[in-house]
């Protein structure tokens, strides 16, 4: 079938696919909601709302981090009718996500970010045989700006989505969260938002946050009414479009009132847009809040348990990759978070699990707080136990000798670098006071890396050792060693044959857009971008290279800066689709050609046939 369009456009943008991968579950389990927890303090709950939802026009989004922006896109993707603001402090930050180089790398958001902050051109689609489909223009309702006040003044809805760090000082410290920066933007809301506003943590939050919230906002605006939802996020960074597009579950935590319930179903209207209604669990708001934390804790322990028994499978010759296997296959125990490795980091799970274990401890729950501790323990005795390794494998000293980190990125697929397991073995090994640490991401800025290595505490003469490369090969030049922290594709020996970047997919052979070509939906008024996206990959299925946008849509895009630094990397790093070339690598690292493979990126007994050593996490002795 021949496919053409009328209008044309050859922009660069990730291409946005939406099968079901690794990253997201299919809709295959039945879920029911529970609209009060027999704890429900609150007693004049109605089971459904009569009057139905409030129409939501204008939402708003405080905090354009890693969780503000892809959600808002999302949300303004599917909701063309909704101006969807998203507003932060950082002037920075904003101007990168109204650039070409969003500040969040994730694959199929800048497409998706694209469509909705910039809008689109109609197009005419030739479907040949079968007619044509125009597709109209559509209006740019995703907005990124730090016009907060404003913002938050115009929305019906307003998510509260900043930080909310382990706190570093005082009563709580290296504990608990440190809510002043929720604080400090609930005020604002306080302030500003309209009377009836419904105001969503989004953030997640110690339980009884909500009850705070409420409190802040009684204080400043007595007399108006505010509805505090909890409506907690669950995408994981790496596949953060994925999940959001198809969520396991939606969330929202409300007060049992009869008004609660209303500012539930609202929200829900948001989220009916796309995600279907089995999938939005309504609950209490201390249940709601509970259950983000100890999803959280839940999946850092299956880590925690796969890599403690990965201590044990290198002493008695076990392969926990085949413990993985074995483990898995139990349908009750399910294949994901087995991965063994070098111990879990990031953002969100060690700062969620003190918050848990600190809130059990205060409520005189030490047995808890200790259990939920014990997965912590392990992810830092599995990281220390690595770092033991390497130095002793080299004599029992670093001294003269260059060690290369390839994977800086506390996970892959992500830019995101905070507390990454890296950051934490580059200070155990600068302690060693290595010649040189020669540092290399394949997603991360060469500023990015430095500004966190920058953060570590570490000594003027240890910092100038640590040296952050643009590319692989001059990573590992005369290293001695080579440690993989992060689990890029990249890094594979033998090399993946999926390419780095998620091309467009041949779509499945779905009962709607099937081989007997039964595609008349397609000609009906109205196509939502769910339609929007089948019809793309209808079009595309034949083609092996259906470019960025097959139904040229796209809006032209503004010009980067002659000195772009984000272009620049694009030039100078790796490119798409290359791998690290471990034959070139055992030519340039020096004898004994260490590698330390701390996520079973590679072979082990492969790579020692091209003359390297290697140890691998949870497997006996290679050489
Ligand atoms: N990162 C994730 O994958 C993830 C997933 C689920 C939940 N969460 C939770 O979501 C929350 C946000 O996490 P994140 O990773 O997006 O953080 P982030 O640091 O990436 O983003 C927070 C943003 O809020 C902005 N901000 C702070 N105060 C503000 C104010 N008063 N007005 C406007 N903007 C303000 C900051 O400048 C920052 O850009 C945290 O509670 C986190 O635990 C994160
Ligand atoms: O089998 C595994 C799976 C993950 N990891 C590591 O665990 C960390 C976290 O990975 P992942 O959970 O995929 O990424 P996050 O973005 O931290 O997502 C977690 O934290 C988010 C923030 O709260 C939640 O929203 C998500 O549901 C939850 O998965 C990373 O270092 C991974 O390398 C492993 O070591 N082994």
């Amino acid at each position: 079938m021949s496919t053409s369009s009328t209008t044309a456009s050859n922009q660069s943008t990730d291409s946005l696919t939406l099968s079901v991968s690794a990253c997201q579950s299919p809709y295959d389990t039945p879920l029911t909601s529970h609209p009060h927890s027999p704890k429900s303090t609150t007693k004049d709950y109605f089971p459904a709302d009569p009057t139905g939802q409030t129409p939501v026009n204008n939402v708003c989004f405080v905090g354009a981090g890693f969780v503000g922006g892809p959600t808002a896109a999302l949300v303004a993707y599917h909701n063309p009718q909704i101006i969807v603001n998203v507003v932060d402090l950082s002037e920075e930050k904003v101007a990168a996500w109204n650039s070409r180089h969003l500040p969040i790398h994730e694959n199929g958001l800048p497409k998706i970010v694209r469509i909705a902050r910039d809008g689109t051109n109609p197009s005419i689609i030739d479907l040949a045989a079968l007619g044509t489909v125009s597709i109209p223009k559509r209006a740019p309702n995703l907005i990124f700006s730090t016009r907060v006040t404003e913002s938050i003044a115009e929305a019906d809805i307003v998510f509260i989505c900043v930080n909310t760090p382990t706190k570093l000082y005082g009563v709580g410290a290296g504990a608990t969260a440190d809510l002043s920066i929720l604080e400090s933007a609930t005020s604002m809301i306080a302030k500003y938002a309209k009377d009836g506003a419904i105001i969503v943590e989004k953030s997640t939050v110690p339980c009884g946050t909500a009850n705070m919230i409420r409190d802040i906002l009684e204080f400043h605006r007595p007399g108006a009414h505010f509805e505090i939802l909890n409506n907690p996020e669950f995408l994981a960074e790496g596949c953060a479009v994925e999940n959001l597009m198809h969520p396991d579950r939606i969330l929202i935590g409300s007060s049992t009132t009869p008004s609660g319930t209303k500012a539930a179903e609202t929200l829900k209207g948001v989220y009916a847009a796309w995600v279907p209604a089995s999938r939005i669990l309504t609950v209490n708001t201390w249940s709601s809040e509970l259950t983000k934390l100890v999803a959280n804790a839940m999946l850092a322990q299956r880590i925690s348990s796969i890599n403690a028994v990965s201590a044990l499978c290198e002493e008695l010759g076990a392969d926990v990759e085949e413990l993985s296997l074995g483990l898995g296959s139990d349908s009750r125990l399910g294949r994901r978070f087995l991965h063994a490795g070098v111990g879990f980091g990031g953002s969100c799970f060690e700062k969620d699990i003190l918050n848990l274990s600190y809130m059990a401890r205060s409520l005189h729950l030490d047995e808890v707080a200790d259990y939920w501790m014990g997965v912590l323990d392990i992810n830092k005795y599995q990281r220390q136990r690595f770092g033991r390794k390497v130095v002793r494998a080299l004599n029992g000293s670093l001294r003269g000798k260059k060690i290369a980190i390839l994977g800086f990125a506390f996970k892959e697929n992500t830019n995101d670098t905070r507390n990454s397991v890296a950051v934490h073995l580059i200070a155990e090994l600068a302690a060693e006071m290595p010649a040189e640490i020669s540092v290399f991401d394949p997603g991360c800025s060469v500023a990015g890396i430095e500004e966190e290595i920058r953060k570590m505490g570490l000594s003027d003469i240890q910092l100038q050792r640590i040296k952050v490369r643009e590319h692989w090969r001059e990573t590992v030049d005369k290293a001695s060693a080579v440690c993989i922290l992060t689990q890029w594709n990249q890094f594979r020996y033998p090399s993946a044959t999926a390419g780095v970047k998620t091309k467009a997919k041949a779509v499945p052979q779905t009962q709607r857009v099937g081989a007997s070509d039964n595609v008349g939906w397609f000609f009906k008024n109205k196509l939502s971008e769910m339609d929007i996206i089948e019809l793309e990959e209808f079009v595309t299925r034949d083609r092996n290279d259906a470019g960025e946008d097959p139904l040229n849509r796209f809006m032209p895009e503004s010009e980067c800066p002659l000195e772009c630094a984000d272009c620049r990397a694009k030039q100078v790093g790796m490119k798409e689709g290359e791998t690290v070339d471990w034959a070139e690598v055992a030519t340039l690292m020096r004898e004994p050609r260490w590698v330390f493979d701390g996520r079973s990126m590679v072979d082990g007994s492969q790579l020692e046939k091209l003359g390297f050593r290697v140890r691998g996490v949870g497997k006996g002795l290679t050489s």
